[in-house]
C-alpha cells in the first residue's frame, strides 16, 4: 500500500498532533517551539510493512506512502477519509514495490515479525534478515538517494545487512542509512521525567550503543536539564530503559511488541528527517548509524541531521562519562560486534549464493 503526499508530507492535523506532543530535542535545544516546513516543498515518504502494528498508526500520524504484502487496501481506504492534504494510494506485493518507491525521499521499514514473550530480538533474525534484505534491494534499485529508516529487528544486525546490500548494489551512502532507536530516547525521557517529577517537554536523555538489551545505554549523566540521580536510581532507570521493549512484549502476552509508542517515535524521526531535508540546520536525533565513535562499525549516538543525511556524529557525548557508563560501554561492545558481524556475514553469504 502506498499513500502519497505531493504537496506536503504531513496533514495539518497530523503535524499539529506531533507539535502538541513532546517536541523533538533539537527544537527544544534552541528554545524554538516549532519548525514550519516550506509549504511549497514536495516530499514523499514510504512505509514498507504499512499494514502492521507499527505501520498503521505510523501511517495515521505521518500520513505517507504505504506498502505491504497484504491487507493494505483497507488501510489506504480508511486513511483516505482523513481531511488532510496528503494523497493515499496503495501498493500490494512485490510486483508493486518498485512503483511505491519511485521518487521517495524517506523509506521507513517496519516490515517483519515482532517478538513473543521469551524471545530475544535476535530470535527474529532468521525471518527478518531476508525481509530487510529484499526490501533494501528494491530501495537501492528505485530510490537510492532516499534516507532509509530501519525499524525491523534485530536492528543491531538488520542495519549492517542493509549496508551490505546497498554496497553490493553500488549505492551505499552511510550518511543516509539509519537504525531507528528513537523509541529508546522516548522511553528514557518518559521514565526520567516520571521519576524526577520533571516536565516531559524539558527532558532529553541521549541513548547510545545499539537496540537490544545491554547494548541500549542511556547516558543519564548527560540528561538535560541536569539532574542528580542516586546510584540506585541510575541502575534502576538504566535497566528499565534496556528492558522496556520486553516490558511491552510481556504485557501484550503474545500479541506482539511495542507498536503505538514505536509509531510515535518513528513519526518523530521521520519529521526530523524531513525538517533536515527541508533545510532546518538544527536537527539532532539519536540513531544507529555507521560510526567511528566507539571502535565498532555501527553505533548509536546523537547525530546532526542535514540535507544529505548524517552531518556529524556527536562524539562529545562519549566524553566525561561516569564510571558506571564507561563500564556499560565496554560491556556492550562484544554483543554489538557479534550482532554486526552476524548481519554482515548473512548479507555476504546471500550474495555469494546468488552469484
Ligand atoms: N526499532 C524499534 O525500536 C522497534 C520497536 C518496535 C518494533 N520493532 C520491530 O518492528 C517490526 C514490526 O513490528 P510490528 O509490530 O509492526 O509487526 P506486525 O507483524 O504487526 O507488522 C509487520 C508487517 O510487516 C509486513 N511484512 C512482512 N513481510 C513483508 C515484506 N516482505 N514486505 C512488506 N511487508 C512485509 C506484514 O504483512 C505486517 O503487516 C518487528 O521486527 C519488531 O521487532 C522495532
Ligand atoms: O522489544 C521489541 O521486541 C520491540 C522493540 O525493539 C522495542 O524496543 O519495543
Amino acid at each position: 500500500m502506498n499513500c502519497e503526499s505531493e504537496s506536503s508530507f504531513l496533514g495539518k492535523e497530523s503535524y499539529a498532533a506531533l507539535q502538541n506532543s513532546s517536541s523533538p530535542r533539537s527544537v527544544k535545544s534552541t528554545g524554538r517551539t516549532q519548525y514550519h516546513l516550506n509549504p511549497q516543498a514536495s516530499y514523499k515518504v514510504a512505509i514498507l510493512g504499512a499494514a502492521g502494528g507499527i505501520g498503521q498508526p505510523l501511517a495515521l500520524l505521518v500520513k505517507i506512502n504505504l506498502y505491504d504484502i497484504a491487507n493494505v487496501k483497507g488501510v489506504a481506504a480508511d486513511l483516505s477519509h482523513c481531511n488532510t492534504p496528503a494523497q493515499v494510494s496503495d501498493f500490494t506485493g512485490p510486483s508493486e514495490l518498485a512503483d511505491c518507491l519511485k521518487g521517495v525521499n524517506v523509506v521507513v521499514i517496519p516490515a517483519g515479525v515482532p517478538r513473543k514473550p521469551g524471545m530475544t530480538r535476535d530470535d527474529l533474525f532468521n525471518i527478518n534478515a531476508s525481509i530487510v534484505k529484499t526490501l533494501v534491494e528494491a530501495v537501492a534499485d528505485n530510490c537510492p538517494e532516499a534516507f532509509i529508516h530501519v525499524i525491523s529487528n534485530p536492528v543491531n544486525s538488520t542495519v549492517p545487512i542493509a549496508a551490505e546490500v546497498l554496497k553490493q548494489k553500488g549505492v551505499y551512502d552511510p550518511k543516509k542509512l539509519f537504525g531507528v532507536t528513537t523509541l529508546d530516547v522516548v522511553r528514557a525521557n518518559t521514565f526520567v521525567a516520571q521519576k524526577k517529577n520533571l516536565r516531559l517537554i524539558d527532558v532529553d536523555v541521549p541513548v547510545i550503543g545499539g537496540h537490544a538489551g545491554i547494548t541500549i545505554l542511556p547516558l543519564l549523566s548527560k540528561t538535560k536539564p541536569s539532574v542528580c540521580f542516586t546510584d540506585e536510581e541510575i541502575h534502576e532507570l538504566t535497566v528499565r530503559i534496556q528492558n522496556a521493549g520486553t516490558e511491552v512484549v510481556e504485557a501484550k502476552a503474545g500479541a506482539g511488541s511495542a507498536t503505538l509508542s514505536m509509531a510515535y517515535a518513528a513519526a518523530r524521526f521521520v519529521e526530523s528527517s524531513l525538517r533536515a531535508l527541508d533545510g532546518d540546520g538544527d536537527v539532532y536525533e539519536c540513531a544507529y548509524v555507521q560510526s567511528d565513535v566507539a571502535d565498532l562499525p555501527f553505533f548509536a549516538s546523537r547525530i546532526k541531521l542535514g540535507k544529505k543525511g548524517v552531518e556529524a556524529l556527536i562524539s562529545s557525548d562519549l566524553q566525561g562519562l561516569t564510571e558506571y557508563e564507561q563500564k556499560a560501554v565496554e560491556a556492550l561492545k562484544a554483543e554489538l560486534k557479534s550482532s554486526i558481524e552476524k548481519g554482515v556475514g548473512f548479507a555476504q553469504k546471500q550474495s555469494v549464493a546468488a552469484a
